[in-house]
């Protein structure tokens, strides 16, 4: 019923430009536009009017979204084909919120202790290799979820680098094809470098044979000592044992639960590169800040909710408006990662065709995600958006402020001018996305190569500047956005099986590869098998 009206309401107003929703209604940012915290949300240049989002909101209600957030919230198995909670937000909930059960409580704060103790060590030059020297380079070795989240928000707060941590160097290595690991190893010393293997199930095979490399690089070097290990290698894991059977003692290695999905981890000690670069209390106000969403998450009506909102407004473009393509455009060099994060989080939890029950979908679920720093991307796929034959929704994300008074002096002119035209840029692309020729300054007629038909949406997420608090509230804010439309769409999006089942395929192909026996493969494997192996 409410998804026919929402139909039916598309068809109407499918016939009009969204420069005619602007000439309609001058008041359309006033209206659609909403604050929470460090976040500006607007959603005047999306295709919709307040009609829509009434009904959205019925649709909401329709889906029991209300009790779908309490069942989250209460630890509630959420994540029905692994029989898990999704408790992600414990692990930025501060102690005595009452938001966590007691013992969850215990152990979050208990990790976090135990991560700042590694960090004090590692920032005071404590922490020593096994010959003595500081550490002087800490790397991680993980993929996904164990990867996107550390690797981005450490690019994301570079200024914010903790001075203790002066000439600690943070590397990220993350391919199974050991080219990232071989590079980074050629630069680095044995006797100074920390490696920190990050995996939540400990059994990535990619993660696992960087480690190997790695600790066949130290133990060249250093000799097969025990201490070696115990010198130069930490984990991040749910899987004490299997860290431990690996040569790691458990006392290096720091715990998450099984609660904690792997896109949702970088809040537990996956986070610990963070740590080490920005410090504790850095990380302490990112966690801040996604707490803060989680409180608005689950607080604040409709209306005003930005992941709600968010979620929504996605749901009107996959689904009514009929737009299966979201770039994500960040206009801050800095947030560089923040799209390949995104594409895991939103693909991997919503990339679903069977609904919790086991049915087959009836409508479309999550739409193709990618994205660019904004500006780079001006000139890579921009001329798609602008005059391509696909309808594309796009989130411009950018901070108002960057280069006030403290954070930069010397050359803080120059680097001012530079975040002007960056937001100059993000501005101008939006709105002539949104507008097309409309929002040209004459009405002069263009040569057919020259049109701009524009319509298409965009929402703005502006943060007052990018910090670990508005960062954390940023992060939370699409996490609680993926989580709703879920419900929306009746699908779980918490679990992974597409991706379970491609390692398992990789395993029986690896052995044809090793033992040269490609049988039942199809013609096509076969071929290529015998290509590698000729070559
Ligand atoms: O931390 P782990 O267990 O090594 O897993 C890494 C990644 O692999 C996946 O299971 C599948 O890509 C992700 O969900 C996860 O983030």
């Amino acid at each position: 019923m409410v998804w026919n009206d929402l139909k039916a309401h598309a068809d109407e107003l499918a016939q009009r430009h969204l420069a005619d929703l602007f000439v309609d209604d001058p008041q359309r940012f006033a209206r659609l536009h909403r604050k929470a915290g460090p976040l500006l949300l607007d959603l005047s240049k999306q295709r919709l009017n307040g009609d829509t989002l009434s009904r959205l909101f019925s649709l909401a209600d329709a889906r029991e979204l209300k009790a779908w957030i309490t069942r989250l919230f209460a630890g509630e198995e959420v994540n029905g084909t692994e029989g898990r909670a999704a408790m992600h937000w414990a692990l930025r909930a501060p102690t005595g919120s009452g938001l966590a059960p007691t013992e969850v409580e215990a152990l979050v704060h208990g990790e976090l202790e135990r991560m700042a103790r590694i960090v004090e060590q590692l920032h005071s030059g404590q922490w020593r290799g096994y010959t003595g020297e500081p550490i002087t380079d800490v790397v991680n070795i993980g993929v996904g979820g164990s990867d996107l989240g550390p690797l981005m928000v450490c690019r994301a707060l570079e200024d914010f680098a903790e001075p203790a941590a002066n000439g600690l160097n943070v590397h990220f290595v993350s391919s199974m094809d050991g080219s990232q690991v071989a590079h980074l190893l050629r630069a680095l010393r044995p006797q100074t470098t920390l490696f920190i293997i990050s995996s939540k199930s400990f059994t990535t095979v990619d993660t696992l044979y960087n480690a190997d490399t790695a600790r066949t690089w130290l133990q060249r070097a250093l000799g097969d000592d025990e201490a070696v290990i115990r010198c130069h290698f930490l984990a991040v894991s749910s899987a004490v044992e299997k860290v431990t059977e690996w040569g790691i003692e458990e006392r290096n290695c720091l715990r998450l639960w099984d609660w904690v999905g792997g896109r949702y981890s970088l809040w537990s000690a996956i986070g610990l590169p963070v740590a080490i670069r920005v410090g504790m209390a850095r990380f302490r106000e990112l966690l801040a800040g996604a707490h803060f969403m989680d409180r608005h998450f689950l607080e604040a009506p409709w209306e005003d909710n930005i992941p709600v909102l968010m979620a929504l407004v996605g749901v009107w473009n996959t689904n009514f408006l009929d737009i299966h393509g979201h770039a994500i455009l960040p206009y801050d060099g800095r947030l560089k990662y923040l799209p390949s994060y995104l594409e895991q989080l939103e693909m991997e939890s919503n990339g679903k065709s069977v609904t919790r029950d086991g049915e087959p979908v009836s409508e479309k679920t999550c739409p193709i995600l990618w994205g660019d720093v904004g500006p780079n991307a001006q000139h890579a796929f921009y001329q798609l958006l602008h005059q391509g034959t696909e309808p594309v929704t796009c989130d411009f994300i950018a901070p108002a402020r960057r280069y006030h008074e403290d954070v930069h002096s010397e050359g803080a002119g120059e680097l001012v001018r530079q975040h002007e035209l960056a937001l100059a840029n993000c501005l101008a692309q939006s709105r002539l996305l949104a507008l097309g020729e409309a929002a040209l300054p004459s009405d002069e007629q263009v040569p057919f190569y020259k049109r701009y038909r524009g319509n298409q949406p965009s929402t703005t997420l502006m943060m007052d500047e990018l910090a670990p608090y508005s960062l954390g509230a940023l992060l939370a804010a699409y996490e609680h956005k993926v989580f709703t439309q879920a419900v929306i769409w009746s699908i779980n999006p918490f679990d992974q099986w597409g991706v379970e089942m491609g390692k398992k395929i990789a395993t029986s192909t690896l052995q044809a590869i090793r033992e040269g026996d490609d049988g039942g493969m199809d013609v096509s494997t076969s071929g290529l098998l015998t290509f590698i192996r000729n070559s």
